[in-house]
């Protein structure tokens, strides 16, 4: 996991992304033909998942209680954090869409389908999508949108527009938001992610206006950012 960090010089020297250069292959590629390494990341993702879920649970309370029908979580891993939504609201149906060899290893939830799936290809039908981030040092490189350039970044959001109702769906993002004039004691690590998406992905965090512009650009004229006590906000 270190070796992206040691191709990070000819990366930018020469383009391409550092975890590619080191591995030969993108991050989501070499997971899943490796398939223990695909099951200690599936399971790592899974447990800090955990840690966060009460926080996004809790602070976006109404925002979950207002939904109605079907969640589905893009890129949701083996499916704790739609789980949790389920069980913490359990109005709501839950669709956990990954790629196969992660969906192959996620195991059964009360209220969650699981389907497997590209986002890049198309993203189940639902009245709304949650899509969640996750930053850890050991594997730094965790999507969703910040693992992404803004060109994938606007297919991917396209993908979800075209699966929501036009009027009435949303979008619920939890992604880091870097804010320099903020005096938060998440500040630096979320300049540290910023980093290591440069190791590990074709990603970037972003600012507000950032968000904005690829929102803009996807089709996506109205959000809101809610503040939760993490390194994440929803927006
Ligand atoms: C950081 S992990 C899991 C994050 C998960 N949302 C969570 O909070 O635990 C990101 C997930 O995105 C999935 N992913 C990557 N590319 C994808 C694609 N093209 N289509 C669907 N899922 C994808 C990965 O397999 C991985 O499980």
């Amino acid at each position: 996991m270190a070796s992206p960090g040691y191709a990070l010089s000819r990366s930018v020297k020469e383009g391409g992304i550092a975890f590619k250069l080191a591995h030969g292959e993108d991050v989501f590629d070499f997971l899943s033909l490796n398939s223990e390494l695909n099951s200690i990341f599936n399971q790592g993702m899974a447990s800090i998942t955990t840690t966060t879920m009460d926080a996004i649970i809790s602070s976006y309370r109404n925002g979950f209680l207002g939904l109605k029908g079907t969640v589905v979580d893009v890129g949701g891993g083996i499916g704790v954090a739609i789980s949790e939504i389920v069980k913490a609201y359990p109005h709501l149906k839950g669709i956990n869409f990954d790629l196969p060899h992660v969906i192959s290893n996620a195991p059964p939830y009360d209220g969650v389908t699981h389907v497997a799936g590209d986002m890049f290809n198309a993203i189940p039908p639902a009245e709304t999508i949650f899509m969640k981030t996750i930053v850890t040092l050991v594997f730094p490189f965790q999507t969703i949108l910040h693992s992404w350039n803004d060109d994938d970044c606007v297919k991917i959001l396209q993908n979800c527009r075209k699966a929501i109702p036009k009027e009435t769906g949303k979008v619920i993002m939890v992604e880091i938001i870097l804010d320099r004039t903020e005096d938060d004691p998440f500040n630096d690590i979320r300049v540290t992610s910023d980093l290591a998406m440069l190791c590990f992905s074709s990603g970037r965090e972003r600012n507000e206006r950032e968000w904005e512009k690829l929102l803009g650009k996807s089709g996506f004229c109205h959000y809101n950012i809610v503040k939760i006590p993490t390194l994440f906000s929803i927006i």
